[in-house]
């Protein structure tokens, strides 16, 4: 069992009103993610992913509906540190250094560094960067540099972790051996998390289900539950029962 936060999303609809043109980017939108789960969101683009996890950050609000962070307004449990995000660009400040971007949150937050250094050394370390503590952005490999923003995500021990595409600039191989190493930092760290990815193997290989949605209006389409045991090892790229559900979920894009 776990007390850490989870995600109730509740009939959430966002329009947007822009030069004559109204978009429903999410409409009727109810999704719960349990303390501790691993849920992948993927869908075509524009189908409201970005939307969803900006309303849950609390960077944006929605029309209707409601969304609950462990039963706070996102805001709320963005202020308490009880959430962290990566994104695909890694966005790291260029010129500070690998440990100093992941103290980052601490500094937004006004929390004191000092009480943290701990933390950040167990999080240098899990995500493989000792050595690379004083090293600055521009000095890291692509991967290096997503194992630095996730490290940030956690700094705060945050019960629910938003990835949106973290690992879509990479190429194959390396998203491959960043998934299995997601997978060790989720598994080491419990918290409720929500990967967007345009990624039907990364999904299958992550998620404990994935969330196919549909766009225009945004809304989720099917709920495809993974069965794998953990830890997955990359042997399940090739199963069968993977390539059965990767046809099930492309399928499922494609509306059938
Ligand atoms: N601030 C905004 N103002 C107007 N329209 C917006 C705004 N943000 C998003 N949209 C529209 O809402 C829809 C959903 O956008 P969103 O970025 O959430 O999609 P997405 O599923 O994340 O797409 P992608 O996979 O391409 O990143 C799109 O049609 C987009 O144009």
């Amino acid at each position: 069992m776990t007390d850490r936060a989870g995600i109730r999303i509740s009939r959430v609809s966002r329009v947007f009103e822009g030069r004559g043109a109204t978009v429903q980017a999410l409409d009727d939108v109810s999704l719960e993610c349990p303390a501790g789960s691993f849920t992948a969101l993927i869908g075509p683009s524009g189908c409201g992913k970005s939307t969803m996890l900006r309303l849950a950050l609390g960077l944006d609000h929605p029309n209707d509906g409601e969304i609950r962070i462990g039963g706070l307004e996102p805001l709320a449990a963005a202020r308490q540190g009880l959430t962290g995000v990566a994104f695909q660009d890694a966005a790291l400040m260029p010129w500070r250094t690998v440990e100093d971007n992941i103290m980052l949150p601490l500094d937004v937050l006004d929390k004191k560094r000092g009480a943290f250094r701990a933390k950040v050394d167990e999080l240098v370390d899990m995500v493989g960067l000792s050595g690379f503590e004083k090293a600055l952005p521009g000095e890291l490999s692509g991967g290096m540099r997503q194992r630095a923003a996730i490290a940030r995500a956690l700094v705060t021990t945050p019960d629910v972790l938003f990835l949106d595409e973290p690992f879509g600039a990479l190429d194959q191989i390396l998203r491959r051996q960043m998934n299995i190493e997601l997978q060790r930092i989720w598994m080491e760290s419990n918290a409720t998390t929500l990967l967007v990815t345009h990624g039907i193997d990364e999904a299958i290989f992550l998620a404990d289900r994935v969330v196919v949605m549909q766009s225009r209006p945004g809304r989720i389409g099917q709920v495809i539950d993974i069965p794998f045991a953990r830890p997955r090892q990359s042997a399940i790229f090739s199963d069968p029962q993977f390539h059965a559900l990767e046809a099930e979920i492309a399928g499922a894009l494609d509306g059938h």
